[in-house]
């Protein structure tokens, strides 16, 4: 029943026709209602009007009987007494009627009034029709005759007459009584006639005798007997005041004449007109009341209908949509019990992803609640977050790993939607995007090469490890780990061998540690450890430190190379050392620089003088920034000398700095700095140019052209823009580019051997001259150096100086000598402070020479000194 009238109050089809039927049940009832009442009425009328008509056919017939009566014994006297005698005589018996009511008279033969009852003037009456009837018939009929007047009567009357016969039958006159109409309809009851009632008598030539419509009294119209008859008990408008009556007409016995009641339609349903009136009232009240309530409702079930419209438009567009969702869509209707209390859920609607995560089709999964399906639900707050989002709406989304076997994914981000009835549970399988975010994290906190915590996730795990260490009083230590000869390898066996040492180092450092301690690289070859809750006695830290150099020296096959690395160790132990990352890792990268110092190989626990040395580094920088701009740099010459001709044929260019406060720094202290921060190439390019800008000074000056050779850092000469540098230096200072010589190091040539030879000979293009400086120092492979563009190899000065009490580095010093012949190069050395060194040279076919045993670096002037007496 009630699903019946929700589906009629669903449609808005059924509530206009429900109204309208019941509109049609209202109104059919209210007008059956009426119907039958009126037939009530109608019947109650006409049965009035029968009751009303006997009794007044009864009384009329007594009146008449009366009149009858007195017609009597008028022509019994008068046939008896004689017309004359017969009244006085009656008068006498008192028989006659009152002169107030009827008029008596005796008519002779010849139709005049020879008597008459009140006295009246006698007149002839042998034109009258009830006279010429009586003469005419001999019959003892009693003739009525139409109101009428007559000469001695002014007055309307009815005149009932009988034939007077004389002795022998024949007619001797009439006997007369004359009667007003009215005296017919005297009876007229207000209450029974209502004011519009009908009472009359008529004849059977359907003339009116009398007539009473309620206070008027008249006579004389014409009836049309017959119709009245035949529409007995229904009403007939009367054709003299058009009034409509329920008439009856009854047949006086013996008479000529008949009764006739009428009683008004109008006034005798009245009631009933009434209560029709207030009938149809009520029905139409009802009705509007019906319409209105109707039309309320309806709008009331079009806005709902419009409502349900829409959410199954949203219901089937949300199906579509997640039909071709790749996210889950559970849609859960929430199972209450009798007192309302969420109980447990019936999957009511899934989608095909739904499917495929659970593994059941939806018929299955329908067939089941969500706690019998899944009974962890109960126990791991999904149930409770899902009667949450029921019972307050909202959203609720978390996404975490898949704790329940009846979902096939590892990760999980579940949203669940409140709506009406339960929720929308909106599940994706985000493993795969949490394994490329595990990825990508692993990707920005590890190295890629050796797959240690990179710096950024030290420094977290260090700031860890400090939170932690401050809360239960515990000490840290942070380990800053340099390889010794890493670059070495690298220059020699290439960027490979050098990956494979790395890893191989990583590997071998993890095996010394526990697993909650941390060993990451920082970059290059530099590691750092963290080993949270340490002992802070470096006697007792000393052995796992130790056991990392051991480790690390071991030896290693690179390239088909046994080799053998070192690693200096620089240790900060918190709180002793710093008490944050900062701190503490500058305060164990000092500690490393002085292992490094303290020759390698070694490890040094961080103490409080590292930091002046810190320090002075700090300061040194910030000045070496000023120096530039305060012009506080400037070049020192070394004259470099032809051996055979003793003769100085070129310079060394030497950058100084004249420190306001600390004097003359020496390059060997603020050169490795300034490629430290980068600041060598703004220094670098000012060299360039102050040493061409000399050079051609010089020349300008009148001066023997003099080649000037400029030290090449690493870094510029990695500088993509070097040689457009120089370009610009020698452009600005207007030197020909056979006058300069740039000096590279063996080392810096050999990292990338085919960029290098792009580079230089980009430059030797250009005219300008390259040297090797420092050669026998590092490691030059034979091929490379044969593709060189180099004209000049500089023997380093550490073979120089014991050159004259070392067989091995004459021995190295005439390689070199050789080898640079060889390969068509001029070979100089440096560092000549001995004749016993310029012999040894001059005697193994050395080119050149440079040192103080000729001249220490000088200023300019001194150059220009230096050069005139050639003059
Ligand atoms: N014991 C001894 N030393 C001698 C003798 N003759 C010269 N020297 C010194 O040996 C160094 C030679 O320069 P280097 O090997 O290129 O080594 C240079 C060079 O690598 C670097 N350097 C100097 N000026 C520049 C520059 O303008 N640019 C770059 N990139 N490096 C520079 O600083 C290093 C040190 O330069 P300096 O202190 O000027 O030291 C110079 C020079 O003063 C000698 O007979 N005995």
């Amino acid at each position: 029943m009630k699903r019946w009238l929700r589906m009629c109050l669903e449609t808005q089809v059924s509530l206009p026709l429900f109204t309208v039927v019941l509109l049609a049940v209202v109104w059919a009832t209210t007008l059956h209602f009426i119907d039958s009442e009126a037939a009530a009425s109608r019947d109650m009328t006409a049965e009035s009007a029968s009751e009303l008509i006997a009794t007044y056919e009864a009384q009329v017939a007594r009146s008449i009987n009366g009149i009858e009566q007195t017609l009597k014994v008028l022509k019994y006297s008068a046939e008896r007494l004689g017309a004359r005698g017969a009244l006085p005589e009656l008068q006498a018996n008192g028989l006659l009627p009152s002169g107030l009511v009827f008029v008596v008279s005796i008519v002779d033969a010849q139709g005049d009034t020879v008597a008459s009852n009140p006295a009246a003037r006698p007149i002839n009456v042998a034109r009258q029709d009830y006279f010429r009837f009586h003469q005419q018939n001999r019959s003892s009929y009693t003739f009525i005759s139409q109101a009428m007047r007559d000469e001695a009567n002014d007055d309307w009357h009815l005149h009932f007459t009988r034939r007077l016969d004389d002795k022998h039958g024949e007619f001797a006159g009439v006997v007369v009584v004359e009667v007003e109409p009215a005296y017919f309809t005297s009876g007229y009851e207000r209450s029974r006639l209502g004011e519009q009632g009908m009472l009359g008598l008529v004849g059977d030539d359907g003339v009116v005798r009398a007539l009473r419509l309620g206070d008027k009294q008249s006579f004389g119209q014409r009836v049309d007997l017959a119709a009245l008859r035949s529409h007995s008990g229904t009403p007939v408008a009367s054709s003299w005041d058009g009034v409509r009556r329920y008439t009856e007409v009854r047949q006086l016995g013996g008479l000529r004449l008949s009764a006739m009641v009428g009683l008004s339609e109008q006034e005798q349903t009245a009631g009933f007109a009434a209560q029709r009136r207030q009938l149809l009232w009520e029905a139409g009240v009802a009705s509007a009341v019906l319409i209105i309530l109707a039309a309320l409702v309806w709008a009331w079930v079009w806005q709902g209908a419009k409502a349900r419209r829409r959410v199954r438009r949203a219901q089937e567009t949300y199906a579509a949509a997640s039909e071709s969702n790749m996210d889950a869509f559970f849609v859960l209707r929430a199972l209450r019990n009798k007192d309302g209390v969420v109980v447990d859920f019936k999957f009511s609607a899934i989608n095909s992803r739904a499917e495929q995560l659970t593994g059941h089709s939806r018929s299955e999964l329908r067939a089941q609640t969500l706690c019998s399906w899944m009974p962890a639900a109960r126990h791991n707050g999904m149930f409770e977050q899902l009667v949450g989002v029921t019972l307050h709406g909202g959203v609720h989304q978390e996404e975490g790993p898949n704790l329940v076997p009846q979902l096939r994914a590892e990760w999980l981000h579940w949203q669940v939607v409140g709506v009406e009835g339960g929720v929308v549970a909106i599940v994706r399988d985000i493993t795969e995007r949490k394994r490329a975010e595990e990825r990508i994290y692993h990707m920005a906190h590890h190295d890629t090469l050796t797959g240690l915590p990179n710096r950024s996730l030290i420094c977290d795990r260090l700031e860890q490890s400090l939170a932690h260490a401050e809360r239960n009083k515990e000490s840290v230590l942070v380990a800053f780990i340099d390889l010794d000869s890493f670059k070495l390898v690298n220059d020699t066996l290439g960027h490979n061998a050098g990956d494979e040492l790395l890893k191989e180092v990583a590997s071998r450092m993890v095996g010394c540690v526990r697993r909650e301690d941390t060993v990451g690289r920082f970059g290059g070859d530099e590691f750092v450890l963290v080993l949270p809750h340490v002992n802070d006695n470096p006697q007792v830290l000393a052995p796992l430190l130790n056991k990392i150099l051991e480790s690390v020296v071991q030896p290693i096959v690179l390239e088909g190379q046994k080799m053998q690395v070192s690693c200096s160790i620089g240790v900060a132990v918190y709180p002793r050392d710093g008490r944050d990352t900062d701190t503490l890792m500058m305060h164990a990268d000092a500690a490393m620089y002085r292992a490094k110092e303290s020759g390698k190989n070694n490890c040094q626990f961080y103490t409080s003088e590292m930091n002046a040395g810190l320090e002075e580094k700090l300061a040194l920088t910030e000045g070496l920034r000023k120096a530039l701009e305060e012009q506080q740099l400037f070049l020192a010459y070394q004259p470099k000398i032809d051996l055979h001709s003793g003769s100085m044929f070129g310079v060394e260019a030497l950058l100084r700095w004249q420190h306001p406060q600390r004097g003359l720094v020496s390059p060997a202290q603020f050169i490795p700095l300034a490629e430290e921060n980068g600041l060598i190439i703004q220094i670098g390019e000012w060299v360039l140019r102050e040493a061409c800008r000399q050079a051609r000074a010089w020349q300008d000056a009148g001066l023997p052209p003099l080649s000037v050779s400029v030290n090449v850092s690493a870094r510029q000469f990695d500088d993509p823009r070097l040689v457009e540098r120089v370009a610009a230096a020698l452009a600005a200072s207007g030197l020909d580019a056979c006058w300069l010589e740039l000096e590279l190091t063996e080392t810096m040539v050999m990292r990338n051997v085919q960029q290098s030879i792009a580079k230089m000979r980009e430059l030797e293009a250009m005219g300008i001259a390259l040297s090797i400086d420092d050669f026998g120092t590092g490691y030059s492979s034979l091929a490379a150096l044969k593709s060189f563009p180099i004209s000049r190899l500089k023997i380093d000065q550490s073979f120089v100086r014991d050159l004259c009490g070392s067989a091995d580095d004459q021995a190295i010093t005439c390689a070199i000598i050789s080898l640079s012949h060889q390969l068509d190069m001029k070979v100089i050395a440096e560092g000549v402070e001995t004749e016993q060194q310029r012999r040894f040279l001059h005697a193994n076919g050395c080119d050149e020479v440079q040192g103080y045993l000729f001249s220490c670096p000088v200023p300019a002037s001194e150059i220009a000194e230096m050069l005139e007496p050639v003059q």
